[in-house]
């Protein structure tokens, strides 16, 4: 049984391989746009989406079967299409050249899986069931999109500001740790939420001092 490790990987400019151009390569594909690679999608057929994004410049298409050779250069490859012996060359190919692969029809035989997503800008939250039930990590994911609706993609960028503020104004390493700690409590969200004073920084440092203040003896009291 393999024991997988979540990461977040960088991919802006970075090309990544998809092999098939059916439903499974086309989700692959628009998460790997969505995370700004260069993707190129090598398959004799294309979904309407996939053939879209081919003619609007947005990928690149290769209308052929997949060959070994495809995976060179490649950061990431995708073996997604419905021929597992295809799938199993590709994976393969990509393992000879040491780049992580994901085969679409049997999960165990790759180097990583991906989660069900749900982005809300910079918040991105992952279910993984290891590939127990992927329509378990799915519907979890469904969970997630809605205790933490699109108003939390506001909410983090707050969240940057004030980190970005309280690292340039703060020099203290344990009082900066309080500060951003109390910054993703209860009490100062309702205040980004309101983006309440937002504006006039050092009102919005105080507030968060008076926030950490308060914490702070309170966990005293209670320790
Ligand atoms: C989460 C999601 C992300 C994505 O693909 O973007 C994803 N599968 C999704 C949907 C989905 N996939 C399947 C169904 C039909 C119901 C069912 O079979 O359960 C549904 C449900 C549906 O369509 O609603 C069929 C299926 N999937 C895999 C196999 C082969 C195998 O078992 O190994 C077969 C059987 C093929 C067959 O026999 O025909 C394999 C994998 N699918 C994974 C990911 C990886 C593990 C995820 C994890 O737990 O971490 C893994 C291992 C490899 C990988 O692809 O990375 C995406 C949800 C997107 C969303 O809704 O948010
Ligand atoms: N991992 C997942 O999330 C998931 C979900 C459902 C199904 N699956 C598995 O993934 C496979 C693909 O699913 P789908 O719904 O995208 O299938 P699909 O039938 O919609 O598409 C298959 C694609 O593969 C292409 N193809 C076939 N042989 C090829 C080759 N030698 N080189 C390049 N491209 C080739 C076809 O042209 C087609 O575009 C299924 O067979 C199933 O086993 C995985």
């Amino acid at each position: 049984m393999p024991h997988w490790y979540p990461v977040m990987l960088r991919l802006d400019g970075r090309d990544c391989l998809v092999a098939g151009g059916g439903e499974v390569a086309e989700r692959k594909t628009e998460g790997l746009l969505q995370a700004g690679a260069s993707v190129t999608v090598v398959s004799p057929s294309a979904t309407r989406r996939l053939s879209e994004w081919a003619a609007e410049g947005r990928v690149r298409w290769l209308a052929r079967e997949a060959a070994g050779a495809d995976v060179e250069g490649a950061a990431l490859v995708f073996a997604a299409t419905d021929n597992p012996s295809a799938n199993r060359m590709i994976a393969d190919a990509a393992r000879a050249l040491g780049i992580p692969v994901n085969v679409a029809d049997d999960g165990e035989a790759g180097d990583f899986l991906v989660p069900a997503t749900v982005r809300r800008g910079d918040l991105i939250l992952t279910a993984s069931a290891s590939g127990a039930g992927p329509a378990f990590a799915s519907r979890i994911a469904g969970e997630l999109a809605e205790a933490y609706g699109p108003d939390y993609e506001d909410l983090v960028k707050t969240l940057k500001e004030i980190r970005l503020l309280v690292k340039a104004e703060v020099p203290d390493a344990s009082e900066r740790r309080a500060l951003l700690r109390a910054a993703a409590g209860d009490e100062a969200i309702a205040m980004w939420r309101s983006r309440e004073g937002m504006a006039d920084k050092p009102r919005m440092l105080e507030a968060l001092r008076r926030i950490a203040n308060r914490r702070g003896s309170a966990t005293e009291t209670n320790g």
